[in-house]
């Protein structure tokens, strides 16, 4: 059974529509993550399930049950929201024991509760102190445990970890998942943070200008994007644009594009596109110097040749950009253990990719 259930639901601003026709539903212990730019209706969504907001029209369901008249604190909702911090004047445990006494939890049960979610979030020993006393990090963990501390049937955070330095962000979120998936939390967290969302969700939900534009796995997210504003969105692309010339046997069609290159794709969709963008991942693409020799011909695979303009050794990973005649760049991922060839700018290499690692969306201007 559904624990959430949103049934086309709509809020407007005057005339600007925030959250439009939203349909979700979310299955008990699983993480869905919200991913979207800027306004696209995220934190609106978040407020409508808590009952901070109210929506125009649309129902919202938890556990099967209408809540749309309920008031925020007769919804058990655990909340870590941006906006939604420790309160200053109460210490640790004061500050996780807040929910709990609002909802009416026996005060015999309230002592040991605190000491089980502040193990949870590993702050075991700090029930004293006062959030001004606390890391950033650590306040995180002391909100994290006070939205858990009740047994909420849902717990919703936006932004959870927007506050802290990107090493303790991926630290975090780490420890975030683990716990959330040790105590069978059924979650929504909001983000703008693409790798956030990828690393954290079961599934992913894409918005956009009010709308879910795509759902799904992380994989299939980023694998088989629904359109090219989530291709655009979700992970790095290079991007042409191209018209058919010739169509091969297996799927796979030839474009031209406005730069004069050929770029073979291969897809089930290749056959009804005249005109289309073409997004190719970065991570797809191989690099093969001049010095290699000459390479096979592969109806499936495509040989673009550029010259090296840019590598830049990030860690784990290198970005080498190449400009292709024409001065279109394209950027290409490898990892530092693949030992690609130590390319240099100014050298003349091969890009080389499958044919069926070109995305293609149909272009219907
Ligand atoms: N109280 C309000 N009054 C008027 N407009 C609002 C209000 N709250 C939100 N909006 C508008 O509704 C749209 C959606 O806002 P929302 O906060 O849900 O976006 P978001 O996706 O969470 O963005 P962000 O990632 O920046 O937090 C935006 O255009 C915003 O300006």
């Amino acid at each position: 059974m559904n624990v959430l259930e949103l049934k086309n639901v709509t809020k407007k601003y005057g005339e600007h529509v925030a959250v439009d026709g939203v349909c979700l539903d979310i299955e008990k212990g699983k993480v869905l993550s919200l991913l979207g730019p800027s306004g696209c209706g995220k934190t609106t969504t978040l407020r409508i399930i808590a009952g901070f907001t109210s929506h125009d029209s649309g129902i919202v369901e938890i556990s099967g049950k209408n809540v749309g008249h309920l008031r925020p604190y007769e919804r058990n909702v655990g909340l870590l929201f941006q906006d939604y911090a420790l309160f200053p004047h109460l210490t640790v445990a004061q500050n996780v024991a807040y929910g709990m006494r609002y909802r009416g939890t026996p005060s015999s049960v309230i002592p040991s509760r605190i000491k089980q979610m502040l193990s949870l979030v590993r702050m075991s020993g700090m029930e004293g102190r006062y959030p001004a006393q606390l890391s950033g990090g650590q306040q995180q963990r002391v909100a994290l445990a006070r939205a858990l501390a009740t047994d909420p049937q849902i717990v919703l955070l936006d932004e959870p970890l927007s506050a802290l330095d990107a090493k303790l962000r991926v630290e975090l979120r780490i420890e975030l998942k683990e716990i959330l998936r040790s105590v069978d939390a059924t979650t929504i967290v909001v983000t703008h943070d693409q790798e956030e969302a990828l690393s954290l969700g079961d599934e992913v939900v894409v918005m956009q200008a009010g709308k879910i534009v795509q759902r799904g796995t992380p994989t299939q997210i980023y694998a088989a994007p629904a359109d090219k504003f989530v291709a655009e969105f979700v992970g790095r692309s290079n991007w042409f644009h191209g018209a058919t010339r010739d169509r091969f046997t297996g799927g796979v069609s030839s474009y031209i594009t406005s730069e004069g290159a050929e770029i073979r794709a291969k897809s089930a969709q290749s056959e009804q596109c005249g005109r289309a963008d073409l997004c190719i991942r970065p991570e797809s693409i191989e690099l093969v110097e001049e010095a290699a020799g000459a390479i096979a011909p592969d109806p499936e695979r495509n040989v673009l040749t550029g010259v090296v303009f840019d590598v830049a050794p990030l860690g784990a990973d290198v970005h080498v950009v190449i400009e292709l005649p024409g001065k279109t760049r394209l950027l290409v991922i490898r990892k530092n253990i693949d030992r690609i060839p130590a390319v240099v700018p100014g050298q003349s290499v091969r890009a080389v990719f499958a044919a069926s690692d070109v995305l293609l969306f149909s272009d219907r201007r």
